[in-house]
Order: C-alpha cells, then sequence, then structure tokens
C-alpha cells in the first residue's frame, strides 16, 4: 500500500510520507528497544536488584525519547494525512478532466463519486491512524526479538521465528477476506449507481409506471446487506485463527523456557522477562491484526483510485504516421472514423473543410453521426480513423488549452454551472466588459426574460440550471457562446427548445459569428440550413452530399428528401 501511494502522489507529499514512515519506523525501534529492555530491568530485579539500576536507566532514557519520537511522527502524521487526500483528489481530478467522456460510464460516474466522497477521505487516515500500527507490528517485535539478544541469543530467534509465523497468519487471513471485499464493494458500486438511476429517472419511473426499476434497486440493495454479512463472516475467523496462533505462539515460548529450565540453560529470572515481553508483543500483534480489516480496505480503496488513474487519457503530441498539413485556417476533416467503445462504426470516411470563415449546416436523419462529429471536433473523442486539422494542426498534437481557447460550443446536453446567468454566460471569457456581456443577452435573445427575472443578470440557475426552462438554458448556453467569440463555434441544435423568435434571433447571432469565424450548426430547421454558406449531408455515418441550398435543393438525393418534409425536419 505504501508503494502505491508513493507512486501516486506529488513529489512534495511522497516525500512527507517517506519522511513520516521514518518517524514511525524509528518510533517502532525505540518502542521495541523499551520492551526489551523492560525485560531485562524485570530480569535484573528479579536476580539481583543491585544491578537494576544500569538497565532502568537504559529503560527510562528508551521510554523518554520514545515518546518524543512519537510526538513528533504523529504531529507529521495528521499533516501528512489531509495532505495525501489533497493530493489524491487533486490527481484525481486532473486525470478525469483528460479522459474521453466516452469514459464516463454510469457506473464508473457512480465509483468517481465514491471514491471521491468516501475512498479519498478513508484514506487520509492511513498516514495519521493506520500506518503507525502496521509498521509497529512488523518493526517493533523485531527491535524487541533483538534487544532480548542481551539476555539471550536463543530466545531472541525464537522470537523473530514467532513473528514471521504472526505476519504470514495475518497476511494469509487478510488474503482471504480480501476476494470478498472485491466482491461487496462490485455490488455496492452496483447499488450506488441504480439509486443515482432510480433518482435521476424519477419522471419517466412514474409516467411509464416502471415498477420493474424499484425492484431492481431493492434487489442491488439486499446484494449489498448479503455481501457486508458475507464479508463480516470472512474477518472474524481470519481473527480468530489469528488470536489462536498467537496463543499457540505464546505456549510454545512458554514451553521453551520450561525445557532449558530444565536443562539448566536458562535461568527463572530471564523466563520471567522474556515471556512479559512476548505478552505485551502478542498484544501489539493483535492491535495491528484487528486494523488489518480497515487497512485492507483503504488498500482495495488505492486499486480502485489506480484503475481510474490508468485509464487512458486524450494524449497531446504528434500522433503517429501523421501527413503533412494542409494549408488551412479552417478545420480539414481527413477520412474520419469512428466507433463507440468497441460497438458499430458511426463515422466512416467523412471528408470535409470549413473555411475559416462561414456558416455550415450539418443535416441528416436521426442517428446519421452529425452530433459524433461535433463531439470529434470538439475532441470529446479522439477518432477512431482519419484526423481533424484546425489551422493544419492535428487536433491530438494541441493542448486542451489551445483547443479550447479557439471552440465554443452550444451542446444538446450543455451543462449550466450552480451560479448566476452572468456569471455563466462569463465563464467563456472572464475578460469581457459588462458591455459586451449585455451585447451577447441580446444578441442570444435574453434581453426579455433576464429583466423579467428577479436580480436579473443575477439570477442564480440552480444546479445545473435546472431554476430555468430548458428553452433558458439553451439561450444561456448561446450567450455564453456569443460571448466567447471563438474561431470555430458549434451549435448543436441550438435552436430546438426556442420559439420562432427568438429562434431568428439566434441564427441572426450564428451569421454575425460566422463573420468573424467558423460556425457549424448541427440544425433540422430549414431556414437555418438555407441561409448557410455550405451544407453537408450525412447518412449512416457517411457525407452522401455536400454544396448550397441552391445547389443541393433540386438534386435528387437525400437533402431534397429531407427539405420536402417541411420546415422542421
Ligand atoms: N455515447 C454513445 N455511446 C454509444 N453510441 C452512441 C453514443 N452516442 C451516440 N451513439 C450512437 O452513434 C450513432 C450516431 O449518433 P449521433 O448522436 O451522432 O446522431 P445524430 O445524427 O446527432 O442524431 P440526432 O439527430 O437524433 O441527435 C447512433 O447510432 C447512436 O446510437
Amino acid at each position: 500500500m505504501l508503494r502505491t501511494l508513493y507512486r501516486l502522489l506529488p513529489r512534495r507529499e511522497a516525500r512527507q510520507l517517506i519522511l513520516l514512515t521514518c518517524w514511525l519506523a524509528l518510533a517502532a525501534v525505540l518502542h521495541g528497544v523499551a520492551l526489551g529492555l523492560t525485560g531485562a530491568t524485570i530480569t535484573a530485579f528479579l536476580a539481583d536488584t543491585t544491578g537494576i539500576l544500569p538497565w532502568l536507566s537504559a529503560l527510562l532514557a528508551a521510554v523518554a525519547v520514545f515518546l518524543v519520537v512519537q510526538w513528533i511522527a504523529q504531529m507529521i502524521a495528521f499533516r501528512v494525512g489531509s495532505e495525501t487526500a489533497r493530493a489524491l483528489h487533486v490527481r484525481m481530478g486532473d486525470h478525469l478532466a483528460g479522459l474521453p467522456l466516452g469514459w464516463f460510464t454510469p457506473i464508473r460516474q457512480a465509483k468517481v463519486v465514491d471514491l471521491a466522497t468516501t475512498g479519498v477521505p478513508q484514506i487520509m487516515s492511513y498516514p495519521a491512524l493506520l500506518l503507525r500500527p502496521t509498521i509497529t507490528a512488523v518493526v517493533t517485535p523485531l527491535a524487541a526479538a533483538l534487544t532480548i539478544a542481551l539476555l539471550d541469543w536463543r530466545y531472541s530467534l525464537a522470537l523473530l521465528a514467532a513473528t514471521a509465523i504472526g505476519w504470514y497468519t495475518s497476511r494469509f487471513s487478510g488474503r482471504l477476506a480480501r476476494t470478498v471485499d472485491a466482491r461487496r464493494h462490485a455490488v455496492e458500486v452496483e447499488a450506488t449507481s441504480r439509486i443515482m438511476e432510480y433518482a435521476t429517472r424519477q419522471p419517466v419511473i412514474r409516467t411509464d409506471q416502471r415498477p420493474d426499476d424499484a425492484g431492481d434497486l431493492s434487489r442491488a440493495l439486499d446484494e449489498v446487506a448479503a455481501a457486508s454479512r458475507r464479508s463480516a463472516g470472512t474477518v472474524l475467523p481470519g481473527l480468530l485463527l489469528f488470536g489462536f496462533t498467537m496463543n499457540v505462539l505464546f505456549a510454545c515460548l512458554a514451553g521453551l523456557g520450561v525445557m532449558w529450565l530444565a536443562q539448566a540453560t536458562l535461568t527463572a529470572d530471564v523466563l520471567v522477562g522474556v515471556l512479559v515481553v512476548a505478552a505485551r508483543l502478542t498484544a501489539v500483534g493483535s492491535t495491528g491484526a484487528e486494523l488489518a480489516a480497515g487497512l485492507r480496505l483503504q488498500r482495495a480503496t488505492l486499486d480502485r483510485i489506480v484503475e481510474v488513474l490508468d485509464a487512458e487519457p486524450l494524449t497531446t503530441g504528434r500522433p503517429a504516421g501523421r501527413q503533412d498539413p494542409v494549408d488551412c485556417s479552417g478545420i480539414t476533416v481527413h477520412d474520419l472514423g469512428f466507433r463507440y467503445d468497441d460497438g458499430a462504426l458511426v463515422l466512416d470516411d467523412v471528408s470535409f473543410t470549413l473555411p475559416d470563415r462561414g456558416l455550415t449546416a450539418l443535416v441528416g436523419p436521426s442517428g446519421s453521426g452529425k452530433t459524433t462529429v461535433a463531439r470529434l471536433l470538439a475532441r470529446f473523442w479522439d477518432p477512431t480513423a482519419g484526423r481533424v486539422e484546425l489551422a493544419g494542426r492535428d487536433l491530438r498534437s494541441m493542448s486542451a488549452e489551445q483547443l479550447y481557447a479557439q471552440l465554443a460550443t452550444v451542446l444538446q446536453d450543455d451543462y449550466l454551472l450552480d451560479t448566476t446567468i452572468g456569471e455563466n454566460i462569463r465563464t467563456a471569457r472572464p475578460g469581457a466588459t459588462a458591455a459586451e456581456v449585455t451585447e451577447a443577452v441580446r444578441a442570444a435573445g435574453l434581453e426579455a426574460m433576464v429583466a423579467a427575472l428577479p436580480g436579473g443578470l443575477d439570477y442564480p440557475v440552480g444546479p445545473g440550471g435546472s431554476r430555468l426552462s430548458g428553452g433558458q438554458r439553451q439561450r444561456v448556453c448561446v450567450a455564453r457562446a456569443l460571448l466567447k467569440r471563438a474561431r470555430l463555434t458549434l451549435l448543436d441544435e441550438a435552436t430546438s427548445a426556442l420559439d420562432p423568435e427568438n429562434s431568428r434571433l439566434v441564427l441572426d447571432a450564428a451569421r454575425l459569428l460566422a463573420e468573424r469565424g467558423m460556425v457549424l450548426v448541427i440544425a433540422h430547421n430549414l431556414e437555418t440550413i438555407a441561409g448557410a454558406d455550405q451544407i453537408l449531408v450525412l447518412e449512416r455515418g457517411r457525407l452522401v452530399q455536400r454544396g448550397t441550398h441552391e445547389e443541393l435543393k433540386d438534386v435528387p438525393g437525400l437533402y431534397r428528401k429531407l427539405i420536402s418534409a417541411g420546415q422542421r425536419f
């Protein structure tokens, strides 16, 4: 566990953890030495009280140093605990930000929520509470055994052997429980995912009268209860086995003493001294074993953090097999192919260019791949085949900052931050003046709505924008995109939740943006499409037609079929 933590932590925090381990190891050695000296002092007291002074002085000195070192170690431990948790949160947050959106399945989202809210805070207690007894359980018996060599080297060896046996017993019982813990965790994650689904899909569950969904949830919760019982059932035999082994080892040490007494190779005072130490070491070992369950859980948590961190992020660098960049200041899409996870190909051999200025409309039947094209242009995923270039540079060779500085999006599943309308719009360009924000609000058709809301731009939108209607949310997103004035603006279904008047306002804004940069609109609205400088027609993941409305409207093909369906298709 320690090794994994060192690997995960940034250099500064890892160094602090090493420092803490050294202090704890020193404290454990001093603890063992003090125990050994206790045995020697008792032996000296029983043998001849006059010889006790040097042992007693050594014992007191060892105890004093031990207490000081232990205090320092504990102070460091609390600080390292909180810094470790913070560093893990930051590391996970940074890593999640670089993962493709396809990674965020509901079950993985549940895992991440569980790790961020429960797992990582639990790990905070590892340096502060669990590391010390773990190190003590191993190091203190070793140090005590070596100190006992001052009294009898045979006992020293016997204690070393007993320590090794105790250690292996504890590891064996831990291994038994780990498999059950893993199973329990899997059903807990499944239950969390069911709970999230049950909570978020209430409208569907109620209106569709789906009693099975509640059944799924209660089955998942039953499984959690059963797995917890199984887990408790495995921990108990492990603890009993460890306790039994400790008692057998203690009896063996006593038996050895009796045998050596009978052979007159050991005196009774040494035997008493050694057995006192052995009894104390049994207690130290048992404390370590009792905390082993907590340690196991933390190790499992750490394994799950490693699993998240091992997920392949979208990388930045020169892509393999890259061809010479095309001299174009807009977007060029070359032979694009894409499949979600290992599913079917949803885009196949798609190539097109967006000139550095102008409005392009992407049209096609539902499921033809329009949103997927927009997602690849925004690099939410990397293409399975082909490439996307912005001003001649493959998106994969650009850092996230470089790309997103040039990109504004209004997507179907856009999210508003839990702050005011004004702040949400301003996230696009924090340095924007009040006049620029007002202009974006006007151009997005938000003016009347903002005036009607209490507080105007200071109106809080609620989590995810829940205090706004669908159309209001969409217009805030449009205003945000307008304020950004990016080189490329992607509008996916941007006018779907708008009434005709506001829809026209947004289209005017899109045309305005298209005078300064590239605008790609995915729309089902004839007015938008007819006014575009270029129309791209997708059918089942393939680009089947391109041109202007005038060029395509009378040509037999999908476009003519689509527009013949009416104003909206
Ligand atoms: N996250 C996803 N995981 C797996 N498959 C997906 C995912 N998103 C979309 N698809 C599939 O990819 C195909 C193209 O979907 P896409 O959303 O790009 O189509 P679209 O043309 O935008 O459709 P619509 O007009 O209905 O929004 C569909 O078959 C869809 O089922």
